[in-house]
């Protein structure tokens, strides 16, 4: 099956967003702009794109594995979650760096990956006294280094 997605970009320095069908279903993401960042400082990073998801997905955002290498960034939130609200004409993706040493970001460099995901059902909290199951035991219970 395959997912049609209408994608609006707001740069032409950008490479076109390429999806490689066998090696992996992530999909590399660039800055839209050169971004300076200093040691300890916070910035967003554009991402040059917004798009309207398939109804009833959303989109996860994480860093590419070499990011922290290649950049010295980390994502501030670990991971970025992309409603399928956001999904108006300004609602361009960004990517929140925190810079671990100077550095500089330049246009078209990939940065960070993404996938759809579908949404998880509706759920409806039910409390009670006891959940009827042996405890299965916390951190380090099975004893496993
Ligand atoms: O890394 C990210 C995180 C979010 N977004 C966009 C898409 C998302 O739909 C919107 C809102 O994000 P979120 O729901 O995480 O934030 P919030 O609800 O506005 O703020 P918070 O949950 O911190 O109260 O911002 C990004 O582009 N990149």
């Amino acid at each position: 099956m395959t997912a049609n997605i209408k994608i609006k970009y707001f740069t032409d320095e950008i490479e076109r967003l390429r999806y490689i069908d066998g090696k992996s279903d992530w999909i590399d993401l660039r800055a839209a702009k050169e971004v300076e960042l200093k040691a300890g400082e916070f910035k967003l990073i554009p991402l040059g794109i917004a798009m309207e998801l398939p109804a009833g997905y959303e989109a996860h955002v994480v860093p590419r594995s070499s990011t922290f290498k290649n950049y010295g960034i980390i994502q501030t939130n670990s991971m970025g979650i992309i409603d399928e609200t956001y999904c108006g004409d300004n609602d361009q993706w960004f990517f929140p760096a925190y810079a671990l040493r100077d550095t500089v970001i330049r246009v078209n460099d990939r940065i960070c990956q993404f996938r759809i995901m579908e949404h998880q059902p509706a759920i409806c909290f039910e409390a009670v006294d006891s959940l009827d199951h042996e405890d299965r035991g916390g951190h380090g219970s099975t004893g496993l280094q």
